[in-house]
């Protein structure tokens, strides 16, 4: 007797050229209104499932993978991180865990970039400025801000976001240095004219730090309130990466007394939280994790992530693989 076609649980609502891909090898569920799914849903909704395409909100770890059960052959994530995926604990028992790498490095270093441009430029400031009806004049030293040509761009992690961020910067005359666990081939160093150097030695020398390396035990609060005391005090951060790899208290703190003069953020440390302080402060432009938010992105990765878990499913090499 053929056997019954695979269950594919679908953690939140996806495109539809990435469900359709789905439906033709499986039955296929996922919640219908969308909503996140609390720890104990998710655990119910996918027993006996044979895959899963989850989001970078599900804790995938020992608990998921006997919640799901023998069955389960493959978590593909929609999403390049997957800091929430205990690797170690799903390959151990056989399952495949897969990613979204390079269809969203170009989406989510515009953002970075533009986040930059946000807070050197004081656009939110401007903006809220203009909604507040508060009475302004053009003048010669109104709202002014900091330029970006000649200025230096430290990037923590010069994997593709890291490069793709780095080569909009030399767009702007950005001269870009990096740090990172090892010094990158010597051809990108040459296209990017980047310098490598120790992260003490980044933090202290750039105008900007860009961080653009996974959140790993080692990158967890990289910056805290030493890094943010090493920076100099006209510098800015970027982060796009993940949350916790800056302690937000420690930020706050550095933004409020001048330790250095602003930040882009678009994660957060305990999201969809956002500390309070921040929301204070007028020296930090913030954005709701939309890194890779674009239509066609999202398509692609949605996509991407429904053709791993196919291939899986019909015993083929999955595309993008974490090799955990
Ligand atoms: N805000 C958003 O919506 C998005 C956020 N991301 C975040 O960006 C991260 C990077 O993505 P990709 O560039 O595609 O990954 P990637 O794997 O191409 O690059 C990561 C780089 O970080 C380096 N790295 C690893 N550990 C490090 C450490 N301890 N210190 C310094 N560098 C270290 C790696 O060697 C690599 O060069 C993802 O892990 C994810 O957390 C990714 C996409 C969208
Ligand atoms: O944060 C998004 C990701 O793809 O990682």
């Amino acid at each position: 007797m053929a056997d019954a076609s695979p269950r594919i649980v679908v953690t939140r609502e996806i495109p539809q050229a990435a469900l359709d891909l789905l439906r033709e090898i499986g039955d296929v569920w996922w919640p219908q209104p969308d909503k996140a799914l609390s720890p104990g849903e998710l655990h119910q909704v996918i027993a006996g499932a044979d895959a899963v395409v989850s989001t970078l909100q599900d804790r995938v770890d020992a608990a998921f993978a006997d919640a799901a059960g023998p069955r389960l052959k493959v978590v593909s994530t929609v999403a390049v991180g997957y800091d929430n995926i205990d690797v170690p604990a799903l390959t151990s028992r056989g399952i495949v865990v897969t990613n979204t790498p390079g269809v969203l490095t170009d989406a989510t270093a515009d953002l970075a970039f533009g986040l930059l441009l946000a807070v050197t430029r004081r656009l939110g400031e401007g903006e809220r400025l203009l909604r507040s009806r508060t009475p302004w004049s053009f003048h010669l030293g109104f709202m002014l801000g900091s330029g970006l040509q000649g200025k230096t761009l430290g990037i923590v992690g010069l994997g593709q976001i890291g490069r793709a961020m780095a080569r909009r910067a030399l767009a702007f005359g950005m001269d870009i240095r990096y740090s990172g666990r090892r010094r990158a081939d010597e051809a990108i160093e040459r296209e990017l004219g980047a310098t490598y150097l120790s992260f003490e030695e980044l933090l202290s020398s750039s105008d900007v730090v860009s961080l653009h390396c996974p959140l790993t035990p080692l990158t967890h609060h990289l910056i805290d309130a030493d890094a943010l005391a090493r920076m100099k005090p006209s510098a800015y951060l970027i982060n796009t990466t993940r949350g916790p790899v800056v302690d937000e208290s420690a930020l706050a703190k550095a933004l409020a007394d001048g330790t250095i003069a602003g930040a882009g953020l678009d994660v957060f440390e305990n999201e969809p939280e956002v500390h309070p302080d921040l929301l204070e402060l007028d020296n930090v432009a913030l954005a709701p994790h939309l890194g890779s938010a674009t239509v066609e992105t999202r398509t692609a990765m949605a996509t991407l992530a429904a053709r791993n878990a196919v291939a899986v499913l019909t015993g083929t090499q999955p595309p993008t693989p974490v090799r955990g």
